[in-house]
């Protein structure tokens, strides 16, 4: 069994990469690293280096990354991959120095989502310089869609130690390395994807100031502000350039007495399983996978 230590970053294509920096600065209010990389912008929400990179080229999710503990644990995680039948390609140093790592692996899940793992995930010392006040605090989730959520969640959970907090039907697993209610959701969706990547917020006020904010500047919002009575967090969905969905929210559950939580079930057809409040819901655009170089002939996957 794999370790997954954090979240890491997500790294996405943009066709217009200038567009996609503006909408995540401006209107989302992440920091613009300028690590001096042509065709390369690295987006800060935290302590961690970047947890977004727009890489200039094809719209599309390239990569969603996890950290694993340390260069020992990722030798370990390696061959447990290659056990398990997956093809897994190691990062040269030109691409772990633009990902701000020391050292990285890729390979694709079973449903085709390209996840890499990392160790040596570079931590920026001075405060985040946020590109406007929306009370971002941290990368909260990312959220990948899979045809079969449970077997994704058996992929997770078997392959790694990622724990289902909670279940909408056999739409969505939200699940968890950490006390995090979340840090990695699945859901149902027909091809791999990016479904979103949650930012928290500090206040609840923040959701709201923020929910103004977009509408001023035209932001399309998919959903929200509501509630969700899976993590209780007050929630925000709405759509930037590439076809990337961002999700503000605030107030995530913890789960500190890991023995005795139980994971809840939730019906999707019930009204207020998605949004306590009752507002329109939807699933939030997913942003395609990047066809990327196969690893490894078809099928080898177990
Ligand atoms: O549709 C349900 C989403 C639930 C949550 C939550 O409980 O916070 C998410 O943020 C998510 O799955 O992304
Ligand atoms: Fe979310």
């Amino acid at each position: 069994m794999i370790e997954l230590v954090d979240i890491a970053y997500v790294r996405s294509g943009a066709a217009d990469l200038a567009g996609a920096v503006r909408f995540a600065t401006e209107v989302v209010g992440l920091e613009h690293v300028d690590g001096g990389e042509p065709g390369v912008a690295h987006l800060r929400a935290d302590g961690r280096h970047h947890c977004l990179a727009f890489v200039e080229g094809a719209s599309g999710v390239i990569a969603s990354a996890f950290t694993v503990a340390d260069p020992g644990a990722l030798a370990l995680a390696e061959t447990e991959l290659e056990t398990r039948g997956f093809a897994v390609r190691r990062g040269d140093p030109d691409e772990a120095r633009s990902r701000r790592v020391g050292e990285f692996v890729a390979f694709d899940d079973p449903f085709g989502n390209r996840i890499e793992l990392v160790v040596g995930q570079q931590t920026l010392a001075r405060p985040v310089r946020y590109g406007r006040g929306a009370g971002i605090t941290e990368f909260g989730h990312l959220c990948l869609d899979a045809p079969d959520v449970a077997e994704a969640h058996r992929f997770w959970s078997t392959t790694f130690n990622a724990r289902a907090s909670d279940w909408i039907g056999d739409a969505a697993c939200l699940m968890r390395i950490d006390e995090v209610h979340h840090k990695l959701a699945v859901f149902r969706g027909d091809r791999p994807g990016l479904c979103h990547v949650n930012f928290q917020v500090a206040e609840l006020d923040d959701v709201f100031r923020n929910w103004h904010h977009l509408q001023e500047h035209d932001v399309v919002i998919e959903m929200g502000p509501g509630r969700h009575p899976q993590s209780g967090a007050v929630f925000l969905y709405f759509l930037g350039p590439e076809g990337l969905t961002y999700e503000y929210s605030y107030g995530v559950r913890r789960i500190t007495d890991e023995a005795a939580w139980r994971p809840r079930y939730f019906d999707p057809a019930e009204r207020g399983s998605i949004d306590m409040w009752l507002g329109p819901t939807q699933k939030p655009v997913t942003q395609p996978q990047i066809s990327s170089p196969q690893l490894v002939p078809e099928g080898i996957h177990p």
